[in-house]
């Protein structure tokens, strides 16, 4: 992705990234990167304000697109006053949604209906499979190469049928497509750490499967430090990580979901893809997420993934499991299945609007 072009910033400020003064229609000779952008569908709901308010504190990120269907104006004029090099640009409604993502880098998606207690997250796809394929189509024409992460629920659905449409528009790249499950592995450290006693940040586990109940599996067998807790907690922990999305509609009483905790989770995952594609880090940039593979026997599996400039560099497979994980496996992937190929029908419903 090292390209030499026109800087971004170039109709208004004539100046590379690199700091070299352009002229009207130089382009950039300095061999530098050109700028980065990120894009930010839904970027004025819960999750898409303290998102883009991380984002916008990254210095690595020269042009922050905050799209959504109304008030990212005044998102944007908030933002725009933060002392950090990116350009904020807003976008207003579906007609401006190719603008906001054009040669994007990197699409983040929290775009979409959140649940009020006593859904779940399978009772949003009527709504949110329109939002998605919107951004999968306007991807593929305006930055068929940006690393794409859904955040939209539910995910198990919602990434199948994006990947479907990429495919029949004929820009799908399994290496570029992520359903974002960072907050499963947030809480999974955060509920394991207050358990033990230790600080969450040094806590290690895989969270492996989907994101819906039991297609969360946290596999605590394989956490640093060791588990050594009773059966009974083991169990308690697994359920509540299964159950936290729930716990916080419950607890926000009709007032959605998380959103705070979604942007924490969001931003290290987008944090990663910024670093894996600038290639600056010394070490491997790794992350759990939902993307397409051959590790089981369904389509699509949240596992640990290496990230480079391309996205997906490689996908580090199953962890070890303990006989009960192994079951608890089978269960999810009984699970998982139908959830995809839901995702693969309801796509053939965008089919005229690909052709627009
Ligand atoms: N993957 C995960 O772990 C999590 C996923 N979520 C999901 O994230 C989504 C967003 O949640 P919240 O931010 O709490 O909802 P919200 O309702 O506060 O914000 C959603 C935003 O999306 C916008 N939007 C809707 N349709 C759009 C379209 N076609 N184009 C652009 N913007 C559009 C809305 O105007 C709104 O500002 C929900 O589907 C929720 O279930 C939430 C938490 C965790
Ligand atoms: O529970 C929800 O609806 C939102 C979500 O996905 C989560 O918090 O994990």
């Amino acid at each position: 992705m090292i390209l030499l072009r026109a800087c971004a910033r170039l109709p208004k400020v004539p100046l590379c990234v690199c700091g070299r003064q352009l002229g009207v229609l130089d382009l950039c000779g300095c061999s530098c990167r050109r700028g980065l952008k990120v894009t930010v569908v839904g970027a004025a709901g819960g999750i898409g304000q303290p998102l883009s308010l991380l984002l916008k504190a990254n210095p690595d990120i020269d042009v922050l697109s905050v799209h959504d269907l109304r008030h990212t104006a005044g998102v944007a004029a908030d933002l725009s006053h933060i002392c950090t090099k990116s350009v904020v640009k807003a976008f207003e409604g579906p007609k401006k949604l190719k603008a906001a993502m054009k040669g994007a880098d990197i699409v983040v998606v929290p775009a979409g209906l959140p649940r009020k207690p006593g859904m779940a997250r399978s009772d949003l796809i009527g709504v949110n499979a329109s939002v998605a394929a919107d951004v999968a189509i306007a991807a593929s024409d305006v930055c068929p190469g940006a690393l794409l992460a859904y955040i939209t629920n539910p995910i198990n659905t919602i990434v199948p049928l994006a990947a479907a449409i990429l495919k029949r528009k004929g820009t799908f790249d399994p290496n570029r497509l992520f359903g974002v499950t960072t907050l499963d592995c947030v809480r999974a450290k955060t509920f394991l750490g207050d358990a033990m006693n230790v600080n969450p940040q040094s806590v290690e586990l895989p969270v492996i499967g989907g994101h819906t109940g039991t297609t969360i599996l946290p596999i605590i067998s394989q956490c640093k430090p060791e588990f050594k807790g009773e059966e009974m907690e083991r169990l308690a922990l697994v359920d509540r990580i299964q159950e936290a999305g729930t716990e916080v509609v419950k607890a926000k009483a009709g007032l959605g979901s998380a959103t705070l905790s979604m942007a924490y989770a969001a931003n290290q995952f987008v944090c990663s893809l910024i670093k894996a594609i600038l290639g600056k880090s010394e070490e491997d940039v790794v992350e759990y997420a939902y993307v397409e593979s051959d590790v089981t026997k369904v389509d699509f599996f949240a596992t640990r993934i290496k990230l480079g400039p391309q996205g997906v560099m490689d996908n580090c497979g199953l962890p070890e499991m303990d006989e009960y994980e192994a079951a608890a496996m089978k269960c999810c992937l009984v699970e998982l299945k139908k959830d995809i190929e839901l995702g693969y029908k309801l796509s053939d419903d965008f089919k005229n609007r690909e052709c627009e």
